[in-house]
């Protein structure tokens, strides 16, 4: 029987694929602190152990306003480079090879970064990213719901003029609150981007009802659900789920850090796994959970009591369900077997 210890060991050097997974959401205690060093007015501390208490969440809404204050430390285009950069270094150094990274360029060129500038900077640390650390990054834009349709109309834009449009843009999100911001409104907007040949991937069912994933199913066409969390309340969804193959992207300790799951044993990852459902796992926002996409999928491991091959089949889940192009997904799903292979020879 695999020991613990074994198992850990066996994550941390599996390949892996990253498909829910925040810019800003992403800063570690390292960055934070250098961007806070650059803007001393901001109230974010920049002592790592002090960010551990300003990351302790009362509720969802909690999250949203710490969010917002790191949001507030990114100012120039070189903040944007250097955040990117530094997100991919810190993905490399967990066997990450590739990530789809959600990004809320709203959140930017509101508070006055150049959209040019803005572009160029993730496009530049996204190049420099994959040469100097091997991490291919690939971008979705995502609406932040709360801020309304002006936001909405910003992304699209953003998202789909030929001249800003950046070359790793391959998903259209939704995110922030959903009680209060209706999934359907934003239809026309996902239509857009769809027509632009964009994929899908709306956040639904986090904090609301499986109504929501309906919605977002039905209206936004999503490909894949970022949570999907209050699907296990609808057998119907879930087979539905199950027989489309539309993924959920899992992001346990998240769910628990925003309150939006009680305690990690009562997550419903258990019964998505038994429904069929194609799971992903994730980790959103992970220096603010005070997690990383290893002890995610220790965490999985647990809950869902995983050997070896079966870590190695839910990251190849991810592989499958990312929008990678068909060389790319295999020759990851293929260093997945190797290693996995070469792990378990006697
Ligand atoms: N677990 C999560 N679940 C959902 N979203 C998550 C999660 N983690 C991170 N996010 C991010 O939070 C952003 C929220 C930004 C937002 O609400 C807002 C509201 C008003 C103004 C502005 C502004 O910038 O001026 C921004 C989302 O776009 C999303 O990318
Ligand atoms: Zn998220």
């Amino acid at each position: 029987m695999t020991d613990h210890h074994d198992l850990h060991a066996f994550i941390a050097g599996l390949p892996k694929a990253e498909l829910h997974v925040h810019h800003v959401g992403s800063a570690s205690p390292r960055i934070v602190s250098e961007l806070a060093a650059r803007h001393p007015d901001s109230k974010v501390p920049s002592d790592p152990e002090a960010l551990v208490d300003y990351f302790t969440f009362t509720d969802f809404a909690h999250f949203i306003d710490v969010y917002l204050s790191v949001v507030d430390l990114i100012r120039t285009p070189e903040d944007v480079r250097l955040l990117t950069y530094e997100v991919a270094r810190d993905m490399a150094r967990q066997q990450i090879r590739y990530a789809e990274l959600t990004i809320t360029p709203f959140s930017s060129t509101r508070r006055g970064i150049d959209e040019g500038a803005f572009m160029e900077a993730i496009e530049d640390a996204r190049t420099s990213a994959e040469a100097d650390f091997g991490t291919v990054l690939r971008w979705c834009f995502d609406i932040p719901g709360e801020a309304g349709l002006e936001s909405a109309e910003e992304t699209v834009r953003l998202a789909t003029t030929d001249k800003l449009r950046p070359e790793g843009l391959v998903s259209f999100g939704l995110g922030g609150p959903e009680i209060g911001v209706p999934r359907p409104q934003f239809k026309p907007y996902f239509d857009r981007a769809i027509a632009a040949g964009l994929h899908s991937v709306p956040h639904a069912g986090e904090t609301t009802g499986p109504e929501t994933i309906w919605d977002a199913l039905t209206d936004l066409r999503a490909e894949r659900i970022g949570h999907g969390t209050s699907s296990a309340r609808d057998p119907k969804l879930l087979a539905h789920l199950a027989e489309h193959r539309i993924a959920l992207e899992v992001c346990p300790t998240s769910n628990i850090a925003t309150r939006a799951v009680r305690t990690l044993d009562e997550h419903p990852i258990k019964e998505f796994v038994r429904a069929g459902v194609v799971v992903t796992i994730n980790s959103d926002d992970p220096p603010m959970f005070g997690t990383d996409l290893n002890n995610e999928y220790a965490v999985a491991a647990r809950l869902l009591d995983l050997d070896e091959r079966g870590l190695a089949a839910l990251a190849k889940n991810a592989v499958e369900v990312s929008f990678l192009d068909d060389a790319g997904k295999a020759k990851l799903a293929e260093d997945i077997d190797t290693y996995t292979s070469a792990w378990l020879a006697p």
